[in-house]
Formats: C-alpha cells, structure tokens, sequence
C-alpha cells in the first residue's frame, strides 16, 4: 500500500525487538507536514524504538515507514544516514554534544557537514542560540556549560539546517521546569514558521498539550489517539 501524498510520514504496522524482546507490536500512523505530535504512554511503552525507527535509526522488523514518499525501510545503511543527516533533527533526552567544539559550532554541524559555508553556517547557529536564549555561550566548550545549557544548544542543532522533521525524545529532561516552557516553545513554534514537522516523545502530560495530537501507546501497540484542533502556539 502507497502513503497517502499529504503524509511526510507514514507507518503501517511497524514491529521491532529489542533483542528478542518485543518493543512496537504494529503501530500504524500518518502526520502531515508541519503537524506536532506528541507520542505518549508510560514508561517502556514504545516511544523512543517508535522515534527510532521513524527515523530510520532503526529498521523495523516487520511494517514500513515512508517519509515523503521514500521507504525508509528498504534504504541502506548509508542512505538512512544521509537521509537523517539532510532532512532530520533529533533531540534526546541528554544533550550529546561534541566536546572539542565551541557551542556555535555544536550548533552549526548539520550546515558544516552538508557545505555550507563557515560564515552562513555560524551566522545561522547565533541566530539559533539567541532564540534559545544562549547565544552568551557561543564561544564556550561543552564542558563550560550546565547540562540546560547544553540541552538548548542541542535543541538549537536540530533546528539549524531546518528539517523536515525534528523527533524530540523527552526533550525536556534536563531542564530546570522554569527553562522547559521556553525550550518547548522554540522548538514547535520554529515548527509551525518554518514548516518543520515535530515528532515529541513525553511521558510529560504538559509537554503533549503543545502538540496538535497525541498519540498514546500502551506496551508497544496505539492506544489511543486524539486530536486537539483548539490548541495554538505563539512564540
Ligand atoms: N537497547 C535495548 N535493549 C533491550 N531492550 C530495550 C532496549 N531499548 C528499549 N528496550 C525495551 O523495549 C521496550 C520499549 O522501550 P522504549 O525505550 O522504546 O520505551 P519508552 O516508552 O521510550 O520508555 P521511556 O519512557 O522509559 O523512555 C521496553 O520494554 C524497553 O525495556
């Protein structure tokens, strides 16, 4: 069965385990450009191997995943590397910056990678930085900065090359609950300007009523689904 044209990603019935031990049991979803989703459900339930094998980290056991009318599944090794490198931001849920590297450089590695020059690419990760409220860290190392500060610089590394799609793995979890407004913030309303698609895993019910919908699994299978048309984000 084809995608749909409107999906920038599409799965039908996605299974992975984990060495033997099962972790998607059939997940099927669609989400259109631009939308924010939020993936929820308890602890172990399935969110982060979801995320996974959307993006092409992971290639399920059983099922497919198209992101804009390319199965993702059937895509080398190479191919799914490249694909997430071009067209896709991640967010975890620890900032993993590169150590040798000033935070402005963190932040403009996707650009740096793929060509863009050292002057737009910086011009660029400042733009970003400012907007997360850290561009007084530019110059420093990793090591210099607090576990929030990084987190924002990792944040601020998945918005740069402007994506496609940003998965958010519990995006939140080293912020003090003062900075997760303004993190969270930027991160879907830089969705909503720039068209980018944001894919949100929480276990965080505060952090699901910014997405357009929720998506809850239940030991690895959809438990429910619900659409909240009310909710808008400004920046
Ligand atoms: N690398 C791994 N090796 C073995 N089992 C794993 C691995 N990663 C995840 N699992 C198992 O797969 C299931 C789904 O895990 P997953 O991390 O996707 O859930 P989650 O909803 O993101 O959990 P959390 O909210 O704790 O991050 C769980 O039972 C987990 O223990």
């Amino acid at each position: 069965m084809a995608p749909p044209d409107d999906d920038v990603l599409w799965a039908r019935d996605v299974h992975y385990s984990h060495g033997g031990s099962p972790a998607l049991l059939g997940v099927s979803l669609g989400i259109q450009e631009s939308e924010i989703v939020a993936v929820t459900g308890p602890r172990g339930c399935g969110k982060t191997t979801l995320l996974e094998c959307l993006s092409g980290l992971l290639v399920p056991s059983g099922g497919e995943v198209w992101f804009s009318g390319m199965p993702v599944h059937t895509l080398t090794a190479t191919s799914r590397e490249r694909l997430r490198r071009d067209k896709f931001g991640w967010v975890g849920d620890r900032p993993h910056l590169v150590p040798e590297l000033t935070a402005w450089e963190n932040a403009a590695l996707p650009l740096l990678l793929t060509g863009t020059g050292h002057r737009a690419a910086k011009r660029a990760a400042l733009d970003w930085l400012e907007r997360l409220d850290v561009r007084d860290c530019a110059r420093k190392r990793p090591a210099a900065l607090l576990q929030a500060q990084r987190q924002r610089i990792a944040i601020a590394r998945a918005l740069v090359h402007k994506p496609a799609v940003v998965f958010a793995d519990e995006p939140t979890a080293p912020l003090h609950r003062a900075d997760r407004a303004q993190a969270l913030r930027t991160l879907t309303s830089a969705g909503r300007s720039h068209g980018i698609t944001v894919v949100l895993a929480t276990h965080d019910p505060e952090v699901a009523t910014l997405a357009d919908r929720t998506l809850t699994l239940l030991d690895g299978r959809e438990a429910d689904s619900t659409a909240d048309p009310a909710c808008s984000l400004s920046a």
